[in-house]
């Protein structure tokens, strides 16, 4: 039975396009009672154009749903929200990592703000593996050639996982999938993390824990990157960093660009101190640097890593779960912040 009469039911605005991955079964309980509503927009300047006109006529708007695939309309802050207010009590991202939104913006104004913290991880982390043996296997220079109608000429044989250290900066929810997957190639999986976990934790994991990022580093073939992109891990992998690894070591990252300070990247793959990087993400999307367009040495993906169909509908899923929480229970399942005041 809907708890809400037709006129009654929350209104819940989806920003740019419909959403597309969601269960049909699911998306009809969900409308039972809560009214879903679509801005068609492109891009930040038609979504500025539109909303003060959209909530004036189709709203007031209580929730603000907003999809993967952010980079038109970043950041999401003020500016592009503000008409939203004061009637939108809640903001839900079907990303994991927030670094676009202006979470102190949101605080302020009152409004919960969530991320999606299960469903990109399992796909990010596959990313990662695709990345980590693609690098080791050096599988972009025997690709070119391959392409280039040269066959095996002049290629030497690759490393293997097997046996190789994997150092994960950051344990959280990606990175334990990564050190579960690694194991299966028979890598050993050390981790840095901010706080340790717990013994049984590290067991189950198999996994061994450094409370120092440069010894981890120091003792990692293969370096991953899964922390999220904050004040304290921008530019976390620099050229202290890089002088920390083995000469040789692989970087891989899954994670945001600017956590790497790109041009300690590029001077560590010049002098080969990092033989090879696997790349997903980039401090300037949807920009690439040309050095890493054009280098052998290095793995790209346009930021691919949660882009699956399945991590879509957990995604989508996982903002309607959040809505359906703060509605009900008057607090969302994955708080990113704690709204200053509601209205
Ligand atoms: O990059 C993808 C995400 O943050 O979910």
């Amino acid at each position: 039975m809907s708890n809400h009469t037709s006129t009654s039911k929350p209104k819940v605005l989806v920003l740019g396009s419909p959403l597309d991955y969601v269960p049909q079964k699911y998306f009809d309980d969900f409308q039972q009672d809560y009214a879903i509503d679509v801005l068609h927009a492109p891009d930040r300047a038609s979504v500025k154009a539109q909303l003060p006109t959209k909530v004036s006529q189709d709203g007031p708007f209580a929730a603000l749903v907003i999809k993967m695939g952010t980079i038109p309309y970043e950041p999401f802050d003020a500016d592009l929200l503000s008409a939203l207010e004061p009637a939108c009590k809640i903001v839900v991202s079907a990303s994991a990592g927030y670094n676009e939104f202006d979470v102190d913006y949101f605080t302020r104004a009152g409004v919960w703000f969530c991320n999606a913290v299960h469903a990109v991880s399992e796909a990010t982390a596959d990313m990662a593996l695709f990345l980590i043996l693609a690098t080791v296997r050096n599988t972009s220079v025997a690709e070119r050639q391959a392409r280039e109608g040269r066959w095996k000429a002049g290629l030497t044989p690759s490393g293997d996982p097997k046996g190789r250290v994997l150092g994960i900066v950051g344990l959280g929810s990606i990175g334990r999938y990564v050190a579960r997957k690694a194991a299966v190639f028979g890598m050993r999986v050390h981790y840095y993390n901010r706080r340790r976990l717990a013994p049984e934790v590290e067991r189950e994991l198999g996994v061994t824990y450094y409370g120092d990022l440069h010894e981890l580093l120091g003792s990692a073939d293969v370096v991953s990157l899964h922390t999220p992109l904050n004040a304290q891990t921008t530019g976390l992998i620099s050229r202290e960093e890089f002088a920390a690894m083995k000469d040789g070591a692989i970087l891989v990252n899954t994670a945001r660009g600017a956590v790497v300070d790109e041009e300690a990247l590029i001077q560590a793959l010049e002098s080969g101190k990092v033989a090879r990087a696997g790349l997903d993400v980039f401090p300037a999307e949807p920009k690439i640097n040309e050095y890493f367009m054009k280098s052998d040495k290095v793995v790209l993906q346009p930021h691919m890593g949660g882009l699956t169909e399945s991590s879509f509908a957990l995604s989508q899923q996982e903002c309607l779960e959040n809505l359906r929480a703060y509605f009900e229970k008057g607090v969302p399942n994955s708080p990113v912040n704690q709204p200053e005041r509601q209205h």
